[in-house]
Parts: structure tokens; sequence; C-alpha cells
């Protein structure tokens, strides 16, 4: 997990030709609609070229001639010449607007189902809601490149070449002099494009911990958490810094942009001023028409323009390829958690878990988990229990591969899991976390999550089976109840035995189950043990177990303690053993046994 980076950082762009080229890979697949985009992008540029000389003929023929006939002509011809241009500028913008969207669309499927593959870990250390601006703002961001970058730089460069072509063609002294002026635009557009570049960096980096802090207090457990800690205030202030340096931010980008704009506006009225003064030099000289002077001026700002543009052309390409950059390092985090090129599939059912001798650590230099060794016989139940941060719940999270193992091995049936693909290995394991997930949706929905093709009467059979089909009836709209997020509208109990349910539908041949610490009310507690009784049947499971009913029924136990299993066995053997175990128990299942007694002795005694 080393080499990955997690953390959005703007390094310095790549410009290297790999880079360019692995860009140009994303729009090899609309070279046709581009070549036509460059086709429009000619005619358009000629087409402006059209409106200045036809007003130097009509001012040096049509008007001096006092020929109507020419001056209607003329002046329809440089009608049609700009409606022609702004027909083509539709054409193009669908042509734009069809590329850009495409590249989009292609890069946001690929990161879905790149982020699908990524392992567990990855989710643990990713910033909340940093997958996010990755998905909508960075990519959407590329949709900007093509008709920004790419076609501002064609456009631009066709537009120049074309006038200065024309304005040298008319008088090479008068085109001379109207480039004197583009030296100044050069500087102040070099230098307000960095620090417009920089700024845009601040403020893309202000605006993703923005998101971080909106994620993470209006998402639902964190709202829950600043609710009850009472810090509203204090995320308050956080957003409101947050929201204040982004803000001041995007007000000196766009102040950045108003001085530029001054500038270029100034230098660029000297240029028509010069025309004048040396064009009506030559005019005297009879070396020109005045015709002629009105299509140079005319035309000046289809040259000053594209230089501005272009002299940013460097920021804009470093700004482009950054945003693929970000979006590349996503890609180029490789899945560790993935099918081997030999995997197979196979079904694990009657197969026997086995873990030898495992090793596993969360970070290097700390073990999490050393030398565990165990086995669970198929339809037996193996009871994980220890204290808290022992190496239970990493013990549970190999089996499905949410974590490899770093040392040892772990097989089902024989096989070891990493040769199985995680398709077959994880369609075989039936998991429930104390913490339930419901997704909101209906009660339906979320149960058919296990199994689209679940018949109505199979999904009847698992709520009964897990005591909450009388429920779910009880309710106005049965099945069809939205849970509300994260199954928020249901209670505790009732949470479990939906989420046993779904597993029950699911029927996998071995459970992993977290017992819920929670304490429920009897009834409830009632329910749901038995909705676990009937899901254990039959099946191999390990379970994180907290109850004592489960210990005692168990067939094995074992007792993790720092990482190790330090004694395992059953109940009565452990107890005798008077060790970790005896002492576990004395502490953490005893008082159990104590109110089970009281109970029972309560339940006899006459009233
Ligand atoms: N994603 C993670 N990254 C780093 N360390 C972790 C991670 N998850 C767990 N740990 C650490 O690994 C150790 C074992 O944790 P684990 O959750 O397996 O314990 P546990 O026995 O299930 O505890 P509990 O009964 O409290 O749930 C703990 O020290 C924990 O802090």
């Amino acid at each position: 997990m080393g080499k990955m980076k997690f953390d959005d950082s703007l390094g310095k762009p790549d410009l290297s030709r790999a880079m360019l080229g692995r860009i140009a890979g994303y729009f090899l697949p609309y070279w046709k609609q581009a070549l036509a985009v460059l086709a429009v992008l000619s005619a358009t540029s000629v087409l402006g070229l059209l409106p200045p000389l036809l007003i130097q003929r009509i001012v040096d023929h049509a008007l001096p001639e006092k020929n109507l006939r020419l001056l209607v002509y003329l002046v329809g011809a440089s009608l049609g010449a700009t409606v022609a241009s702004g027909l083509l500028g539709v054409l193009q913008n669908y042509l734009n607007a069809y590329i850009s969207q495409s590249i989009v669309y292609d890069m946001k499927n690929q990161m879905y189902r790149h982020l699908q593959s990524m392992p567990l870990q990855f989710y643990t250390s990713v910033k909340q809601g940093e997958v996010i601006t990755r998905m909508t703002s960075d990519i959407s961001g590329i949709q900007g490149v093509f008709s920004g970058t790419i076609v501002n730089f064609a456009s631009n460069l066709l537009m120049l070449v074309t006038t200065a072509g024309t304005l040298f063609w008319m008088n090479w002294k008068l085109a001379l002099v109207s480039l004197f002026v583009v030296p100044l635009f050069v500087a102040p557009t070099r230098k307000m494009g960095s620090v417009r570049w920089k700024i845009a960096k601040e403020t893309q980096e202000k605006i993703s911990d923005q998101n971080h802090i909106i994620e993470e207090t209006l998402s639902l457990s964190g709202y829950m958490l600043m609710k009850l800690f009472t810090r509203e205030g204090r995320e308050r202030s956080r957003f409101m810094t947050a929201n204040a340096e982004t803000t001041a931010l995007q007000i000196r980008e766009s102040m950045a942009g108003r001085w530029f704009m001054m500038l270029v506006s100034t230098f660029a009225s000297i240029g028509p001023m010069l025309i004048y003064l040396y064009g009506g030099y030559l005019f005297i000289q009879g070396d020109i028409s005045v015709g002629a002077i009105i299509a140079f001026v005319a035309l000046l700002g289809r040259l000053y323009a594209p230089v501005g543009q272009l002299t940013n052309l460097y920021v804009d390409i470093k700004r482009s390829v950054a945003l693929f950059q970000r979006i590349f390092d996503y890609f180029d985090m490789e899945p560790k958690i993935a099918d081997a090129p030999d995997a197979v599939s196979g079904t694990l059912a009657g197969g026997s878990i086995e873990f030898r001798n495992v090793g596993f650590s969360y970070q290097p230099d700390k073990p999490a988990l050393q030398g565990i060794s165990f086995k669970a016989e198929p339809g037996t139940m193996t009871a994980l229990v220890g204290p808290s941060g022992a190496g239970k719940t990493t013990i549970t999270n190999l089996i499905p591969r949410l974590y490899d193992a770093d040392s040892g091995q772990i097989t089902i049936g024989g096989k070891d899991i990493r040769n199985l693909t995680l398709h077959s290995l994880r369609s075989g394991i039936g998991l429930v976390t104390q913490d339930t997930y419901l997704f909101n949706g209906t009660i339906r929905e979320n149960l058919m999550y296990a199994s689209e093709d679940a018949s109505e009467e199979d999904l009847i059979r698992a709520c009964q089976a897990a005591y909450i089909h009388e429920f779910i009836m009880g309710l106005p709209e049965g099945y069809e109840t939205v849970v509300g997020n994260r199954g928020i509208k249901l209670s505790g109990g009732e949470k479990q035995r939906i989420s046993i349910a779904r597993v029950l539908l699911k029927n996998p041949p071995v459970i992993i189950l977290d017992e819920a610490t929670s304490s429920l009310d009897t009834a409830s507690e009632f329910f749901v043990q038995q909705a676990m009784n009937v899901l254990l049947q039959d099946k191999t499971s390990i379970v994180i177990a907290h109850r004592l009913s489960t210990i005692m029924s168990a067939d094995r136990i074992l007792v993790v303690k720092d990482g190790q299993i330090a004694e395992q066995g059953r109940h009565e053997e452990l107890l005798t053993q008077n060790g970790v175990y005896k002492d576990l128990y004395d502490k953490q299942f005893g008082r159990q046994a104590v109110q089970r007694t009281h109970a029972k002795e309560e339940e006899g005694s006459p009233t």
C-alpha cells in the first residue's frame, strides 16, 4: 500500500510524451469528429476575414463610384459570411460538446469500475468527499480541456495565421507596424496566466477541503456526532473559515483577470492608433487606400486576440495535464486484492476453513495478527472471544479477503482462498456485522440486494425465519416501507433481523457473524437470537461472540489476545485451564450467567 497516494496534491504537471500519449488515447476514438471540428474551424477563420475585406471594397469602390448595386452586393455578401460563420459556430459547439461529453462519459465509467475494485484499505484511508470530487468536478473539468485548450489552440492559431497572412498580402509595411504592439501583450499575459493558475490551484484545494467538511458533518453519522457533542458552533466556524478562504481566492482570481484585461485592452488600442498614424502617412504618400486602412484596423482584433490567448496556452496545457494527472493518479493505484490469473471458481460448501500460521498488519511494524492457526470444520460454530482490539474483526475480515494475509495461508476445503475467484469466495460467505447497513430504499429493495431473482415466497420465507415478517406486515406499507438513510427509521433489532433475512436469502454455506454488543430489549433480543439460530443452522460459522449462550454452544472457542490465539477449545475445557479464558469469562460472561440465574429464579418464584 506504500506506493499508493491517497491524498490529492497538484504536483508539477508531467508533460512527457508518455503522458501526452496517454491523454491522446482518450481522444482517439473521436478522431473523425475532431477532424470535422478542424474543418469547421478553418472555414470559420476564412469567413471571418471576409467582412473587413468587403468593407474595404465598399469604401474604396462602391461609395466613391456611387454604385448602389455593388454596395448592396457587398453588404449582402458580408452579411452572408457572418450568418454562415454563425451557423458553423453552432455545428462546432455541437461537435465540441459531443467529443468532450463522450470523453467524460468514458472516464466516469472507467473510474467507477476502478473504484469498485479498490481494496477496503483505500476506503479506510481516503478523505471523505474526495472520491466524489474526483468523480464529479475533476472528471467534469476534463470536458473543458477539449473545448478550452485544444479547440482554442487550433482556432487561435488558424485565426492568427490567416489574419497575419492577409495583412501582409494587403500591405507588408503596415502589417509590420501592427506587429510592433504584439510583445506588449505577451509579457503581461504570461504573468497573469501563471498568477491565475496558481490561484486556481489553491482554490481547487480549498474547495476540496470544504467538500470534505460538508461530507463529514452533513452525512448521517457525522451529523449525529456533531449534534450529540454539540459541536455545531465549532463545525460552523470551521466551515465558514474554509468558505471565506475559497471566496477570497475566487475574488482574487477574477480580479487578476480584470487587471489583465485592462492592460491588454489598453495595449490593444495602441495598435489602431499606430495604423491610423502610419497608414495615414502612407495614404498621403499615395501608397494605400482609405478602405485598406479601415480593413486593417478591423482585422487587428483578429490578430491581437489570438496572440493573447496563445501566450496563455502553456498555462492551459499545464492545467489540463494536471487535471488528467489527478485522475491518472487514481487509475494507477493497483487494486491490491484481485483475482489471481489462474483463479478458479468453486463452492465453499462442505469445506473446512483453515488458518495456517497467518500474520497480518495494517501498518508496517505493527502486527495486528501473528501466527494464527485454527480449523473450523464444516457445519460447526467457531466463537472468537477476547478483549477489545485483540484482532477478532481482523481475523474475520481475512476470510472474504477484505484484506489479504501478509504471511501464512487461509484455505477453504483445502484450497487457498487466493486461488479462488473473489466472486465465488464472496458468494459463499454471509457477513452480518454489528453495524447493519441498509441503503435508503424500501425493505424489499434492501432484501433483494442479496438475490435479484428471489421470488415473493423466498422473501417471505427468509423474513419469517428471521422473525421479522410479522413486524414488516404490521407496517402500513409492509415490504414497500422506505427505511431511510442507513435504515435509520428502524430499531437496531429490526435492522439486524432484516440483515439476517438478507443473508438467509443469499444462503451461503459460510456465515461470519459479529454479535451485537449493544443491548436490545428482552423481546427484541429474543427475536434476534432466534433469527441467528436459524441463520447458523447447518452452516460453517465464525462468530465474534458477546453472548454466554453462543460460547456455551460453540464447537470451538478461540481466545484472541494481542493478535494471537492464546487458548482454544470448548467452553468446559477452557474453564478448567484457569487461564485467559477463565479470566475473560469471569469478567465478561460471568455477569450474564448471574443475570440469567436471576431471571430464571424470578420466573420460577411465585408472584
Ligand atoms: N483499518 C485499520 N487500520 C489500522 N489499524 C486498524 C484498522 N482496523 C483495526 N486496526 C487495529 O488493529 C487491531 C485489531 O483490531 P480489531 O478490530 O480486529 O479488534 P477486535 O478484537 O475486533 O476489537 P473489538 O472487539 O473492539 O471490535 C486494533 O489495535 C486496531 O486498532
